[in-house]
């Protein structure tokens, strides 16, 4: 009922112990707090909370226009409906190295999990389209000092995502992942790997956890949990897809609407309102108040 009953600090250090677990955790993308609910309730790791849809979300292109208090924002109303930890996608922390602190210490105060800061310059892009620039290595490991310096949980994770790769290859996006480690991240987050054995060689070359992004129609091939779980990949996220799917399926719904005049045809696709009503837990409330609840299933 209402928000989950894990504190952000025990979820933090669950997480941690999920990771020293060695499995390859599964971070879904939740484009809201009900999505989030559902990617518990499937059983899987995590949630992730993605800078592309937020800035969908709001009828925006992921050119950082968002601000950290609407992340900040976003990200806590996400985080508080699930006992599994969050990820968010901090961009490049918003400015400058003193605003990557403040960022840091705004998204754990709003109760995430962890979060990754890229290399990109401002104005940053989607890691998957071409034209990407990435700051020079003198300013990515400020950036990440920064981030690492300003936390007051150590079990906040911070990820230091370089988009590197795309730009000057394979070799460099190595090279920057070890000073990246080196300067206190916690996690790697290689964007837009070109193959398995990009994977393989990443993992190969840095110590700490390495997370894949299975982001659809992106440079990246879409390869499977097994087999990420086979290069040592440590968490992998799906970043937009929910978001995708929903709004496919929306798209198709005013379709049917406009031809047919009725969606009669389309409820077996729907989330009943009996699915619904139990995903966010209306028996509970009508414990609380029993005037809350008066839906009844035969109905
Ligand atoms: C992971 C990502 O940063 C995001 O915001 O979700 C995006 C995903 C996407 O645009 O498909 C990315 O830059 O990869
Ligand atoms: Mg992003």
């Amino acid at each position: 009922m209402l928000y989950a009953r894990t504190s952000p600090a025990e979820k933090r250090l669950l997480f941690r112990e999920q990771l020293r677990s060695g499995e390859l955790l599964r971070f879904p993308g939740a484009f809201n707090p009900l999505s989030a609910k559902l990617i518990e309730r499937k059983g899987f790791d995590g949630v992730y909370i993605s800078g592309a849809v937020l800035s969908a979300d709001l009828g925006l292109p992921d050119i950082g226009l968002t601000t950290l208090t609407e992340v900040a924002g976003r990200g806590q109303q996400i985080a508080r409906a699930t006992e599994l930890p969050a990820i968010i996608d901090a961009d490049t922390g918003f400015g400058e190295p003193m605003n990557v602190a403040r960022t840091i210490q705004t998204l754990e105060d709003a109760g995430l999990g962890g979060t990754h800061i890229e290399d990109q310059i401002n104005p940053k892009r989607c890691g998957h389209l071409d034209g990407k620039a990435v700051v020079d290595t003198d300013t990515a490991i400020k950036r990440i000092r920064a981030a690492v310096d300003a936390r007051r949980d150590p079990n906040f994770l911070i990820m230091a995502r370089t988009d590197i790769r795309a730009v000057d290859g394979l070799p460099s996006a190595i090279d920057r992942a070890k000073v990246l480690v080196d300067a206190g991240a916690d996690a790697i987050f290689p964007e837009a790997m070109a193959s398995l054995e990009e994977f393989a060689a990443m993992r190969a070359a840095v110590d700490v956890p390495i997370l894949a992004n299975m982001t659809e129609f992106g440079k990246s091939e879409l390869f499977s949990v097994d087999q990420l779980r086979d290069v040592g990949i440590n968490i992998v996220i799906w970043p937009v897809s929910l978001l995708r799917m929903a709004m496919g399926a929306a798209d198709r719904a005013l379709d049917t609407l406009l031809v047919e005049g009725h969606l009669t045809s389309r409820l077996g696709e729907m989330q009943h309102r009996a699915e619904l009503y139990d995903l966010i837990d209306y028996a509970s409330y009508n414990h609380f108040d029993a005037s809350v609840f008066n839906f009844h299933l035969e109905h």
